[in-house]
């Protein structure tokens, strides 16, 4: 019994029912009788973790058996979702679920809406390494999600006064069925100190780092099962204890606090999810969070992966490592730092070994969020690292100067060493200097990349550029998001699609079938009911049905330009309020936005409360009633992704161009059957190749007419040159939307017309041109429902499996 494989419980609803109450009453230690809804919620989490685990044994198994090639997957951030609805999907065990809980008596929906998602990330970094571990596991490519299990995951957003206010986000409080703590895996990792100089026992000197304190890493494994192939992989997340729980001595002299000093030191490693999605600020405990986490997943991978008489000068055969933007490129140095200080290769080797195993996704094209380290705290917390760090520079700038002899201001330039404003590390060139491929996260993007953010390296090395164009898993965001669109294409075209998503294709051909286009809208309006049953209890919002549903949610940023929303509502109500328009001219529309603001990015919360500010004016004006409302309900999260975006008709991508790296939830719109009116930013031009012309809102100027617009660019003048937007300007400075208080919309106007740093102005009546081109397509439902068809059938390439089918080709070589 013991080596034979692991029974699962019956698929059935017999088996599920005995497995859930066996869990309700060994595991709760409740009966059914008695037990809460959270009680409730945890049996059914266990009882479904039951029915993947033998998978997810034999997965381990079959892995360490064939020593194949692993992906290991470093990222500071994964912002997963609820579990229990994809695990039931995973595993087919949908209806069961639900026969099994409605016969003990429960509404499912109930245990659903239980589950406190793991927001353990920022917004499109953290989601597309769900997204991405999703993929590897649905294709059974041997991966390993490293990353940090922090505490407290991205703030609860609510609104006071129209204000955004940030609640800490205790997502472990009432349990957290789907962790599986590993004590038996924990690392020790070291901080601070200094480095000296000894004699090894081959008589070789050699650099020793000498810590000065350390901290434990104990690993909780969370399974990522592929979508019903047998397959579960393993993501694992670091958190931080201290060595020693509390000083004994410390404490019986009485100084309590003192004796458990070190567990909370240490414990704050882990503790909370910096909320900044774009510019680092540069603490400490973020460097500690960092080098924590790759500390311990280059030791477990090296020391608990790999057989132990594994020789480290194959490991790129083993191992290829991706760094999820600068966040965990300390890995670098730290892979040294073991294969000389530890495993005692000389430097040549060490470095041939590190090359290999590691590759760069840079997430970003805003200057401000490339990471810099100052050597005087790289110093003091990792003085190894920077010794090593320091050694990687000089050699690589014998490189530079080989290769382009005599151009001193190229190799000042290249430096991974900045000298100004203050000698520091720009992690983005160590992470070009050591990585084998340095890829961006769509072709503009990556382009960019090669002619703007990295031009030098790019001339240096041109092969080592590449593009792997973004991708959502069409499992959790059509299959589970949207039952009837999934119903209905299933219906129409079969499953394939689900783990084979170019099968849309087979779509286009019903787009010009009349009734199939009748059933596509019913799931839109079927979508758009859920939805407004949604927001009434959540958010106690009211949102009509019969309005054209426009929807614009990320991250709060100036370069998204949730301003240029703001100005067209306002635009559109001026219009009526002013008399121009009749009301029952404007195409009935509700926008609905979805945004959280980084809690030290005060303009960014400026925007957050005139938007909720005009919300209530227009809301609460009899003038556009049933004809304009807009909705923005508080903490946008996967969860409420989930449900707003397959009730979506329109998706706003309205960056300024060259500002969006790529973008995803543009992809997860148009799978959905929304149009896009957007920009030519990030994917939004993938998009717009795909799915044609006729089928996408295009808007604003390029990326090069920006960049030839910014010098000198004046917004005020478009404010003197265009009546209309100097009209919505006027009506927003009046303090019309804030009772009559000017100073309460000074910053942001203020910003508008005198910095407007992303030219939200100038791209002002391209914009509100094609709003009405929206308008007047949105007037004809059958032609809409169409190009909503077709947005979905052209867009299969935005699958993060072809995503990973990209790594695996152009980078992983897995
Ligand atoms: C250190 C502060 C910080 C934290 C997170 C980040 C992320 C890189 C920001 C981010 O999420 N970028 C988004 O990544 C998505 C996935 O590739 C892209 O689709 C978005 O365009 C990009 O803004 C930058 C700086």
């Amino acid at each position: 019994l013991a080596s034979g494989p692991v029974v699962q419980p019956a698929p059935t609803v017999d088996g599920f029912v005995e497995t859930f109450l066996g869990e309700l009453n060994y595991g709760q230690g409740v009966l059914l009788s008695q037990s809460t809804v959270n009680d409730q919620y945890l049996a059914l989490a266990r009882t479904v973790r039951r029915y993947l685990m033998a998978d997810w044994l034999e997965t381990g198994a079959r892995r360490r058996q064939a020593q194949q090639k692993t992906v290991a997957y470093l990222s500071a951030e994964y912002l997963l979702g609820r579990q229990l609805g994809n695990n039931l999907l995973a595993t087919n065990l949908q209806d069961v679920a639900d026969a099994a809980m409605s016969r003990c008596g429960i509404d499912i929906a109930s245990l659903r809406a239980q589950e406190v998602e793991p927001g353990l990330g920022n917004g499109g970094l953290g989601r597309l390494a769900a997204c991405f571990v999703d993929s590897l596991a649905t294709m059974d490519v041997p991966c390993i999600g490293y990353g940090i299990r922090y505490e407290y995951g991205i703030f609860r957003q609510t609104f006071e006064g129209d204000r955004q206010v940030e609640v800490p986000d205790s997502w472990l409080s009432l349990g957290s069925p789907w962790e599986f703590p590993h004590p038996e895996r924990q690392v020790l990792v070291h901080f601070g100190g200094r480095t000296e100089e000894v004699t090894d026992e081959n008589g070789r000197v050699v650099c020793r780092w000498v810590p000065d304190w350390n901290v434990v890493g104990m690993p909780y494994h969370y399974m990522v099962p592929g979508h019903r192939n047998g397959v579960v992989n393993t993501l694992r997340l670091w958190s931080a204890k201290a060595t020693q729980a509390f000083d004994l001595q410390i404490f019986n002299s009485g100084d309590y606090a003192e004796a458990v000093r070190a567990q909370t030191f240490a414990e704050n490693i882990s503790k909370v999810l910096y909320p900044e999605d774009s510019t680092p600020q540069g603490k400490e405990l973020r460097l500690q969070q960092q080098y924590f986490f790759v500390a311990c997943s280059l030791h477990d991978f090296i020391d608990n992966t790999l057989p132990h008489d594994f020789d480290l000068r194959r490991l790129p055969e083993r191992l290829v490592v991706q760094l999820n933007d600068t966040h965990p490129v300390i890995a670098i140095p730290e892979l040294m730092r073991i294969l000389v200080d530890r495993k005692g290769f000389d430097w040549d080797e060490a470095w041939d070994i590190t090359k290999r195993c590691f590759a760069y996704t840079c997430h970003t094209l805003l200057p401000e969020a490339l990471e810099v380290w100052s050597v005087e705290l790289l110093g003091r917390l990792l003085p190894r690292h920077l010794e090593i760090i320091y050694r990687i520079n000089e050699e690589f700038l014998e490189e530079v100067r080989e290769a382009f002899p005599g151009d001193e201001m190229l190799v000042r330039r290249m430096s991974v060493i900045a000298e100004h404003p203050e000698r520091s590390v720009r992690m983005a060139y160590l992470a070009t200097v050591a990585g084998s491929k340095v890829n961006g996260v769509a072709e503009l993007h990556s382009q960019l990349l090669r002619d703007k953010v990295l031009p030098d390296f790019s001339r240096m090395w041109p092969d080592k550029f590449t593009n792997v164009t973004n991708g959502i898993t069409p499992r959790r965001f059509v299959l589970l998001a949207n039952r009837r669109l999934s119903d209905l294409v299933t219906d129409t075209i079969g499953d394939g699609w689900v783990t084979d998503l170019d099968r849309l294709r087979e779509l286009e051909p019903y787009a010009d079938d009349a009734s199939f286009r009748a059933a596509f809208r019913e799931v839109k309006q079927g979508n758009k009911e859920r939805l407004a049953a949604l927001l009434r209890v959540r958010d106690g919002l009211e949102i009509p049905q019969d309005s054209m549903l426009d929807v614009m949610v990320k991250r709060l940023h100036e370069y998204k330009r949730q301003t240029l929303k703001l100005l067209h509502i306002v635009s559109l109500y001026d219009d009526v309020v002013s008399g121009r328009v009749a009301a029952e001219d404007l195409t009935p529309r509700t926008v609905v936005f979805g945004a959280k603001a980084a809690p030290g990015y005060h303009l960014a919360k400026e925007i957050i409360f005139l938007v909720n500010a005009v919300a209530d004016t227009v809301n609460a004006d009899p003038r556009v009633a049933g004809r304009l409302s807009v909705a923005f309900p508080a903490n946008y999260n996967v969860t409420l992704a989930e449900k707003l975006i397959p009730a979506a008709d329109l998706s706003e991508q309205i960056s300024l161009a060259g500002k969006e790296a790529s973008g995803t939830g543009n992809m997860k719109f148009a799978l959905n059957g929304a149009l896009t009116i957007g920009t030519d930013d990030g994917a939004n031009v993938e998009i717009r190749r795909l799915v044609g012309d006729d089928h996408f809102f295009l808007f604003g100027m390029t990326e090069p007419e920006v960049e030839r617009l910014r010098p000198g660019y004046t917004p005020s003048m478009y404010y003197e040159e265009d009546a209309r937007l100097r009209s919505t300007i006027d009506l927003l400075a009046s303090g019309h939307f804030t009772g009559g208080d000017r100073q309460a919309v000074a910053p942001v106007i203020d910003n508008l017309l005198h910095q407007d740093a992303f030219m939200a102005l100038a791209d002002f009546r391209s914009y509100l041109d094609a709003q009405e081109r929206v308008e007047a397509a949105y007037a004809d439902p059958d032609a809409w429902s169409r190009s909503a068809i077709l947005n979905v059938a052209r867009s299969g390439f935005f699958s993060s499996d072809r995503s990973m089918r990209d790594y695996l080709d152009r980078i992983w070589h897995a």
